[in-house]
């Protein structure tokens, strides 16, 4: 169902988030995820590019609404380059969230802030070779984080089954988490998760409303943290950026559209709506 070209959340709760950014969009904080739902999941990590239409809408909107944030696993100054972000006049505002929320990019300064080094990434580092080798799976070494995937293997789902138990085996070994995806098994520091990031965003900001947008497991953290929000008054609307690989996200969500088109096409008419009168 739509509202004039807007779809229609499926949750009152959807609805009234929907509401509210439509009602006091100078009150809200839209955040987006990276792959999967601003840029096509490609095979190469680093061949990722958001949808042509998805950063004109988001520097369209950053100019009606109070914060624009990317909220992404990758590390920030990789979402920075991939995304193209940096020295985009209309996304002076915009604030980029990496490694699930350890890492922070503000347009506004250039500032780049990173953790200290986790000792157990370099020992994982270290071990990992040993444990993909003949799997087809391959290693992006992301500094903070290490990242298995298993998308060009000759079985991608076989292979990422093969591989969950030994890399779980070797985060707990390390004191890392194991964080799976579409089709990667992520290695990363513990304390931080894209919901702690999102709502931290929130409430520095102060604001009244809340969409989040996201396509994987990794985003449901977020999705969680949109829910908790409106325990506390902000208004909150979950978007999926639906695919055939994930199918987990529905149940977390208000509205589900067809992937990053859908995603931009959203945020462009969301944007058409907040125009300026
Ligand atoms: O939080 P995100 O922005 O969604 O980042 C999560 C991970 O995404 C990347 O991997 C995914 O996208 C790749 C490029 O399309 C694809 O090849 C891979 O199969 C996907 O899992 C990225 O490479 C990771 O570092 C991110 O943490």
């Amino acid at each position: 169902m739509y509202m004039g070209s807007l779809p229609v959340p499926s949750t009152d709760a959807g609805r009234a988030g929907l509401t509210a950014l439509l009602d006091q969009p100078e009150r809200a904080l839209i955040a987006v995820d990276f792959d999967g739902t601003l840029a096509p999941i490609v095979a190469d990590p680093e061949q990722a590019r958001p949808h042509p239409d998805a950063v004109p809408a988001l520097a369209r909107l950053a100019g009606r609404v109070a914060v624009v944030a990317v909220i992404t696993g990758r590390p920030a100054e990789v979402a920075v380059r991939l995304g193209g972000f940096a020295g985009h006049p209309e996304l002076a505002g915009l604030t980029v969230l990496g490694a699930y929320g350890a890492e922070r990019w503000d347009a506004a300064t250039g500032e780049l802030r990173t953790p200290p080094p986790h000792e157990g990434v370099a020992a994982a580092r270290a071990e990992l070779p040993a444990l993909v080798t003949g799997t087809g799976a391959f290693i992006e070494d992301k500094g903070g984080a290490l990242a298995v995937h298993t998308r060009r293997a000759p079985d991608p789902v076989g292979a990422f089954a093969a591989l969950r138990d030994p890399l779980a085996a070797l985060a707990a070994r390390h004191r890392l988490a194991l964080e799976p995806g579409r089709l990667v098994l992520e290695l990363r520091p513990p304390g931080m998760d894209k919901g702690a990031a999102l709502t931290a965003l929130a409430r520095e900001s102060g604001v009244g409303s809340v969409l989040y947008a996201g396509d994987d497991l990794g985003d449901l953290a977020a999705f969680e943290a949109v829910a908790e929000l409106r325990d506390t008054g902000v208004a909150g609307l979950r978007v999926c950026s639906g695919s055939t690989e994930v199918q987990e996200l529905a149940a977390a969500t208000d509205i589900t559209v067809n992937g990053p088109e859908g995603v931009a096409h959203l945020l462009a008419t969301l944007a058409d709506h907040l125009r300026a009168p």
